[in-house]
């Protein structure tokens, strides 16, 4: 059996840093790796998804340029849209991988699974080491819906493989994924249906955020069935048939599946080194990272961490700062997110209702999009922003940005957080006209009402 400083499970998001930062330090480090190199990422998830909306929301902006008085006949080469896509990912992948042989990273490309205590088996290696890192992810959560097993539906690993456009998408499950890649497709061409077993899409958002994007889908063309389950799927001649609760039946070329992940610890065997899991299976960890076994850290999704490429990444600094004595935990930061519909939904931080649960005396302003210079004369006119505050200490509690490119509007939000900065702050910030930046400061005032105070000496 081989020694070891460090072992790393999985060349997710942090895993590869980390593995990286310790070879780099002269560290022994051994990482595991099953599938493609860089993980989730940027082989079928953030990377490809992103490359691929670049395209879709290009054909979207053609379209929606009616409005301004512009005509455009739109026409899409799917062929070189995915191959785009995937030269894109596969350039990524292989910065990964020259970016651990760079450091001196000894790559295992096999499962790994635990044999005993901090002792690692992967291919024809068995290793130990006195640190062992579970960076592992997750995997597509499949329902079993009788008649789906066996069909060549798509999730988000197959997906960026398609070759050619499908004339009717089905899309069961209307979260990130199935909303992002579902609107991408119908902006590319496919006649889309999105099947939703609730009763607004992105259920676990506000629901001004969910009856935003409900009217985006439909200027999109796309079909939304609320409060429906799909009860069959038959796939004959190239032809799924979806049957659902409500007696309906629809047919598409091709079925996207996307109700959620599970974590990727199965194969793992963690008991031979006492990690303990969650009833669903996920690492169990403590603030600092810590698994129930003595020497092994579990980061990012596989950990239930909030399941974001730059929490990953986040995850990898913090565990470092502690694993060098700092005495930080995983929730002393600032965490955000971002979905890339059109409008985009950017976050940081608590709703109303999750300030108001907490006990906290919380307050929210809003300012709709009609009310934004920019966004009237750019012929932006769905969404809002929105801030919570909390009455007592000032404080900015969080934000929710629906609206054009609020994946980087929020970043003002994250960063005046991050400082423990209070509203009266973005308040008193003079921005640039006409931006929608302009609008964070109008979105404060609302807390002091529209008009300046009175003078009292005049
Ligand atoms: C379609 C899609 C789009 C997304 N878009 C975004 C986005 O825009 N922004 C964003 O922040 N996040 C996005 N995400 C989420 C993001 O991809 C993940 O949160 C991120 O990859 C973090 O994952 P990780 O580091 O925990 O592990 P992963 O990146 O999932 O990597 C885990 C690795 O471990 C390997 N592995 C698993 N088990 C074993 C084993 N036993 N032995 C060896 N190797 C093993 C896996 O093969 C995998 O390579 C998206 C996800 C999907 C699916
Ligand atoms: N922009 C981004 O950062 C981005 C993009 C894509 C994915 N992600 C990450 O990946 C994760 C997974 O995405 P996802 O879209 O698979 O999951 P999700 O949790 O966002 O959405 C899954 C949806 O499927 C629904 N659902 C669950 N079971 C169902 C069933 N049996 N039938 C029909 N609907 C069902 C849920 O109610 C939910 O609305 C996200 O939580 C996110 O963290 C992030």
């Amino acid at each position: 059996m081989e020694t070891a400083d460090v072992i790393v499970i999985g060349s997710g998001q942090g895993g590869i840093p980390l593995a990286a930062d310790f070879a780099k330090e002269g560290r022994k480090v051994m990482l595991f790796e099953r599938d493609a190199l860089g993980g989730s990422c940027i082989n079928y998830g953030c990377t490809p998804s992103k490359a691929f909306l670049a395209a879709a929301h290009a054909a979207g902006r053609s379209r929606q340029a009616e409005k301004l008085g512009i005509h455009t006949q739109v026409e899409v080469n799917f062929p070189a849209v995915m191959e785009r896509v995937r030269a894109i990912r596969d350039r990524f992948s292989q910065g990964a991988h020259k970016r651990l042989e760079g450091a001196g990273v000894n790559v295992v490309c096999a499962e790994a699974s635990f044999t005993g205590e901090r002792t690692v088996i992967g291919g024809d290696v068995t290793v130990q080491a006195p640190l062992v890192v579970i960076n592992t992810g997750t995997s597509s959560l499949i329902p079993d819906i009788p008649g789906l097993a066996g069909t060549p539906y798509l999730t988000n690993r197959n997906f960026f493989d398609l070759k050619t456009l499908p004339p009717r998408l089905l899309v069961i499950g209307a979260g990130y994924i199935g909303l992002e890649l579902g609107q991408g497709l119908a902006r590319l061409g496919s006649q889309t249906h999105l099947i939703v077993r609730g009763d607004r899409v992105l259920g676990q958002e506000e629901p001004e955020v969910s009856e935003v994007l409900a009217e985006a889908l439909k200027q999109d063309g796309i079909q939304v069935h609320f409060e429906v389950n799909v009860e069959q799927v038959a796939h004959e001649n190239d032809v799924f048939t979806l049957t659902l609760s409500n007696g309906e039946q629809l047919q598409g070329e091709a079925l996207l599946v996307v109700i959620g992940r599970k974590p990727n610890t199965d194969a793992l065997n963690v008991a031979a080194s006492g990690i303990e899991l969650d009833n669903q299976g996920f690492v169990k960890i403590n603030d600092q990272f810590h698994t129930t076994g003595s020497g092994v850290y579990a980061i990012g999704d596989a950990a239930k961490q909030p399941a974001f490429t730059h929490v990953s990444w986040e995850d990898y600094r913090r565990l470092k700062a502690i694993l060098c004595g700092e005495n930080r935990t995983r929730h002393d930061r600032v965490l955000g997110y971002a979905m890339y519909t059109e409008p985009q939904v950017g976050r940081v931080g608590m709703t109303l209702e999750q300030a108001q649960k907490k006990g906290i005396n919380a307050r929210c302003v809003t300012l709709p999009m009609s009310h934004i210079a920019r966004a009237i004369e750019w012929g932006h006119d769905l969404g809002f922003y929105r801030m919570v505050i909390d009455r007592d200490t000032d404080k900015i509690l969080g934000a929710t940005l629906v609206g054009y490119e609020t994946a980087e509007l929020v970043h003002v939000f994250l960063s005046l957080m991050e400082a423990g900065a209070t509203w009266q702050l973005l308040e008193r910030s003079v921005h640039i006209h006409p931006t929608y930046g302009e609008a964070l400061p109008s979105l404060a005032r609302l807390l002091v009402g529209d008009d300046m105070p009175g003078c009292p000496n005049m």
